[in-house]
């Protein structure tokens, strides 16, 4: 009888073997028996004769259920599958987990059919009749009088209340049809007349269209406000209209109506988005018409980089930058390198965009392994920010601003301008110390000072979640003065209330700004001029378009500039720059103040005097002396337990596993040592480097010693992961 080798879901770096009536395709799902479970798994395999078995062989257990009747990916995304367990040397059944979407994971059918609405009988009387009041409602009827239509178009065009209204005058119901095939999106005409390239612009279009049909890595490297979306929505234009697709990958807080807009404006077809905030069937059905080749462009986060294209064209990543593009748990991929993975094996060109680029990909374009192309300008005529340092050591603060700053402030309001002061700590005050003893109010399970959040008259720990009353007495010393320590956006904003009685302003925190649907009314709001004053944390940050911006004010980034992250410089200097790109976007120029008690720290000196294509250069060169990534390549083992004793016990072992060849791989050790987030929800966090200057011989010696990790006794004592090519140390 056949063999199948099956990915199952558990953390298990192996396959397992079924028997099976016949041989199955690789990526079709199975329902198979694991110990005393029933698992949904994909064939890795199949063989007639399983290799290597004889009489001795253990009896298998044969195959419950064949799910699909094709395998759910073409071969480009199996092997990328493949690819993605041994880069990241992480379970194969897990990477299937993580590669499907939910509802195939847990088993749901690969329908060829879209859900629809179509009229029932008495609509179609009705349709005839036209009896009804409403005026919707009764345009509903007429269109489908005419046939049924996708559920997702009718609710482009109605909304819920109307269709609920039908539905529950039973004049219409939910039926299914089968899916339209062709790529329909090719004939589309531009609902837009773009605006003329500029010289730099032009010549990055022309590249990029010059060699459209086959694998070419660009780094569209484009200052803030450049035009770079501009460019990608004149270089798809060609890929759509041969009739193929376009995969748009964004960060998680960038991907706004407003994004999908502007693509759909342009060529007035409809974009497929993918999100971690949709439900798992809107999702599903966005992935299987794009598998099907019913979409011409798709847009989505991390985990879009999955989504099956039946006619691929390009690949392009947004902000390539960002780190919501590295999944921080279970397998921990980056989605821009795999973005250049699967351009690369799908045989079509991609862009990475940034005005901030990634030190990687920055070095990568340098080494003319991807083509560099620079915008330098700001579109439309627009101005550079001018970035300046303020001093503040030894200045009265107001609100935790300057006096110097509050001048400038007020002058921009008085000109009817916009601010954005950026400061990146929610809550009231990030510590409640007892004026006392001097001891703080912390979490117990993290050791580390509670957030006080007056709105809610609470506590809450910003590294696990805990939340509790504000004490009334110190833990320590039963004081009763207890005191509040540094400002959180929560008590910047009724500072600035009092400085600005007048001025209204708007705080966008994750506390303030709950869901995406509230964030995205905000924006608007500040666009239609509803707010002077914005307040915000990082979210303020992403490539959102302020046009009526001109001062953006940040306090206190001085914590980053002394962090032990050897990334720290890097990210603070994105962080800089992405925020100052918030100013003077439009026809009047912007002005960026940074608050600091260290004016004359060199990575702010760089920043203003000379850029971030300078800064990034230079930062290159220390990365290079210093033998780090992109120089080197890293992976991190971590180990959390609730006795620090256990987890860097392991870590030490894991270690020795490792040590006998160190030499061989040219490889060193940097740790065990504490995380930066030494505790978090009672567990004490260690990590070990490993660290070689040649990729391919960290992953051999990485693979040639993970079988003993896995054996060590403390391996199931302690949670622990292998983390490749991290970029965050906490
Ligand atoms: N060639 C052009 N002529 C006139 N206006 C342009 C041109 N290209 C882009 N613009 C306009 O300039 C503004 C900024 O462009 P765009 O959003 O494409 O820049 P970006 O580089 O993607 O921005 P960021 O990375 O800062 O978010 C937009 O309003 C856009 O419509
Ligand atoms: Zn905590």
């Amino acid at each position: 009888m056949p063999v199948i080798d099956v990915a199952v879901p558990v953390p298990l770096r192996q396959t397992f073997s079924y028997t099976c009536e016949s041989k199955l395709a690789a990526g079709v799902r199975v329902s198979v028996p694991f110990g005393r479970r029933q698992l949904i798994g994909v064939v890795t395999a199949s063989y007639d004769d399983p290799p290597g078995a004889d009489d001795s062989t253990p009896a298998l257990k044969p195959v419950s259920e064949v799910l699909d009747e094709q395998p759910l990916f073409d071969r480009t995304l199996l092997s990328l599958t493949d690819w993605l367990a041994s880069y990241y040397h992480h379970p194969v059944g897990e990477v299937w987990a993580t590669v499907m979407p939910s509802r195939l994971r847990k088993g749901s059918p690969l329908s060829d059919k879209s859900p629809a609405y179509t009229l029932t009988e008495a609509g179609e009387q009705e349709a005839l009749s036209k009896t009804l009041k409403g005026k919707k409602q009764l345009e509903c009827i007429a269109l489908l009088a005419s046939g049924p239509m996708a559920q997702e178009e009718v609710k482009s065009r109605f909304s819920s209340a109307v269709l609920k209204a039908l539905e529950e005058k039973a004049l219409i119901t939910a039926t299914t049809i089968a899916h339209k095939a062709s790529a329909d999106w090719s004939s589309f005409t531009l609902q837009q007349t773009p605006p003329t390239a500029s010289t730099e612009q032009g010549v990055a279009i022309a590249a990029i269209n010059q060699q459209a049909h086959h694998f070419v890595p660009y780094l569209l490297d484009g200052v803030t406000g450049s035009g770079k979306t501009e460019v990608y929505l004149q270089v798809i234009e060609p890929v759509l209209k041969q009739g193929k697709q376009v995969l748009i990958l964004v960060p998680e807080i960038g991907l706004t109506p407003q994004t999908v807009g502007r693509f759909e404006r342009r060529f007035g077809i409809t974009v497929g988005v993918l999100h971690s905030q949709m439900t798992d069937l809107a999702r599903l059905n966005v992935w299987q018409q794009a598998r099907r080749g019913e979409l011409g462009i798709i847009i989505g986060t991390r985990s879009a980089i999955f989504t099956p294209l039946k006619r691929p064209g390009m690949i392009i990543v947004d902000e390539e930058h960002d780190e919501s593009f590295k999944q921080q748990d279970g397998l921990r991929y980056h989605a821009r390198d795999l973005a250049v993975k699967r351009a690369h094996s799908e045989n079509v060109p991609l862009i990475l965009g940034s005005a901030t680029p990634s030190l990687e990909s920055l070095n990568n374009a340098l080494n003319k392994r991807y083509t560099h192309l620079t915008l330098s300008q700001r579109a439309g005529g627009a101005s550079h920010t001018q970035l300046k340092v303020l001093d503040s050591r030894d200045q009265p603060l107001h609100a935790g601003i300057a006096q110097g700053l509050v001048s400038i402030m007020r002058s921009h309001l008085q000109q009817g301008n916009q601010v954005l002061v950026f400061l990146n700590r929610r809550g009231f005050a990030p510590a409640v110390i007892c004026h006392h003893c001097g001891q703080t109010v912390d979490c117990k399970s993290c050791e580390r000072p509670f957030t006080y959040h007056k709105s809610q008259g609470r506590l809450q720990c910003h590294h696990c979640g805990a939340s509790r009353r504000l004490p009334e007495q110190c833990g320590e010393c039963h004081s009763h003065d207890l005191q509040t320590s540094g400002i959180g956006t929560e008590q910047l904003e009724h500072g600035l209330g009092t400085l600005f009685p007048d001025v209204k302003q708007v705080r966008i925190d994750s506390d303030a700004v709950k869901g995406k649907d509230k964030l995205i009314t905000r924006l608007d709001e500040i666009n239609a001029r509803k707010y002077q004053l914005l307040v915000g944390t990082q979210i303020l940050s992403k490539g959102h378009h302020f046009p009526h911006v001109t001062l953006v004010v940040v306090l206190d980034c001085d914590g980053a500039l002394f962090s032990a992250d050897f990334r720290a410089a890097e990210k603070l200097a994105q962080l800089i720059t992405q925020l100052a790109g918030r100013a003077g976007r439009a026809n009047k120029p912007g002005e960026m103040w940074l608050q600091t008690d260290n004016p004359g720290h060199p990575l702010l000196q760089d920043l203003i005097n000379n850029g971030f294509a300078h800064f990034a250069r230079q930062a290159l060169q220390e990365r290079k002396l210093a033998l780090l990534p992109p120089y080197s390549s890293q992976a991190i083992f971590r180990a959390e337990a609730n006795e620090a004793g256990l987890a860097l016990n392991f870590l030490q072992q894991v270690r020795d596993c490792y040590r006998p060849s160190v030499n061989a791989a040219k490889g060193g050790f940097i740790g065990p040592l504490p995380c930066l987030i030494e505790k978090r929800q009672g567990r004490f966090r260690f990590m070990l480097v490993l660290q070689c200057p040649q990729r391919g011989a960290l992953h051999s010696w990485l693979k040639h010693h993970l079988k003993e990790v896995e054996s060590l006794p403390l391996a199931n004592k302690v949670r622990w992961s292998l983390d490749i090519d991290p970029v965050d140390l906490s």
